[in-house]
């Protein structure tokens, strides 16, 4: 069926539907891994946008439920250039196409997705909703004319806070303040012997402190972290108190708890080949990234924080580390999901940091 991407600017492509056809607006971002379309799908820190994959055949190798980094897809809807329905893959045991009708999740394939991206490289990322009608294209320019990102972290976050227990236990225990964390996270610390005991993301300190952690995680998830004034206040009380490991929306959490800023980038960082500079090894490691604010380098307090990695194509804050307390974190995924597993080491240090601590 004939379909159309509508782009605030006015811009529309036209292409065939896939998926379900529920039509929702949605930030248009673009992510330049070669595979790993099931981990961007459900990938909570995507909630709300509507992703065009940059390498061009997706679909091939299917979907599996092991590849799910949450419980259901949280992209607004699927840009791509060809979407393969017969997938090859001993794992593969449903199409893409199928997945994503399952989940209500719409798709546009046929998109000149070269010229797509230039355009957001160019121009920035842009709201966006994919439609199957001509006729609906007022609405759609009109729905775009209103859209807003808002309160993104309270629709993924654990509802309940629940605890996960490893097969064999480190005897240590970290304390998870979930804003839409991805599974691989979760397992890369499970795989460590790491007893987790995951929050909500408007946990208080207390409760957090109540389960006796020997250290913190601040996960990714979606969304402005400059919003996020209150769960920043609960972040700076437990800075001090025990090791604190943050990831991407971790990140920009703990550098506004350290009195610093974020802002957005002009289109984000989203792929599995995101080359960053470790300052303290002196070597480049190759991330999987997802984001679209930054740290601003000028706003943290040299005299107590200490830049640690930086990115190599535009030289913004990957990293940073706390100069006399056990708090780090880095603003692409240790966990790849997909990507390349280079800092996978990072889950050692907070391991070891946790030890050091305890
Ligand atoms: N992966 C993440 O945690 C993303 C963080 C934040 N929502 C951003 O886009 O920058």
């Amino acid at each position: 069926m004939k379909g159309f991407l509508v782009l605030k600017d006015g811009s529309r492509y036209e292409g065939e539907l896939f998926g379900a056809l529920f039509s929702r607006v949605g930030e248009v971002v673009f992510n330049t891994s070669m595979t790993g379309y099931q981990e961007v799908l459900t990938d909570p820190s995507y909630f709300g946008q509507i992703v065009v994959m940059t390498y061009p055949l997706i679909g091939n190798y299917g979907v599996h439920p092991d590849d799910e980094q949450s419980e259901r897809p949280m992209v607004r809807g699927m840009i791509v250039r060809e979407k393969v329905d017969d997938y090859s893959h001993w794992r593969g045991n449903e199409s893409l196409d199928a997945y994503m009708t399952r989940h209500g999740i719409i798709g546009i394939s046929g998109i000149d997705t070269r010229a797509l991206t230039r355009k957001l490289r160019s121009q920035g990322t842009l709201p966006g909703i994919i439609v199957s009608e001509v006729s609906d294209l007022d609405e759609a320019q009109a729905l775009l004319a209103g859209y807003d990102i808002k309160g993104y972290v309270d629709e993924v976050t654990t509802k309940k806070p629940y605890v996960i227990k490893p097969k064999k236990a480190s005897g240590l225990r970290a304390a998870v303040m979930d804003f839409g964390i991805k599974r691989g996270i979760l397992k890369s610390l499970v795989a460590r012997g790491v007893e987790l005991h995951v929050f909500p993301a408007r946990a208080t300190a207390e409760e957090i402190l109540s389960c006796s952690p020997d250290g913190i995680l601040l996960s990714n998830g979606p969304g402005d972290p400059s919003e996020l004034g209150e769960i920043v206040e609960v972040v700076k009380s437990l800075i001090g108190k025990k090791p604190i490991f943050g990831i991407c929306l971790g990140h920009q959490i703990l550098t506004h708890a350290f009195g610093g800023k974020t802002e957005k980038l002009v289109y984000g960082h989203r792929g599995g080949n995101h080359p960053v500079k470790d300052l303290i090894h002196n070597h480049i490691v190759i991330t999987a990234q997802n984001h679209g604010y930054v740290t601003v380098a000028s706003s943290l307090d040299a005299s107590q924080i200490e830049i640690t990695h930086i990115n190599v194509n535009d030289g913004s804050v990957e990293g940073m580390r706390h100069k006399h307390l056990p708090v780090f974190s880095v603003q692409y995924h240790p966990e790849a999901s997909p990507g390349p597993r280079d800092s996978d080491l990072l889950f050692d240090q907070f391991v070891t940091m946790m030890k050091e601590a305890k």
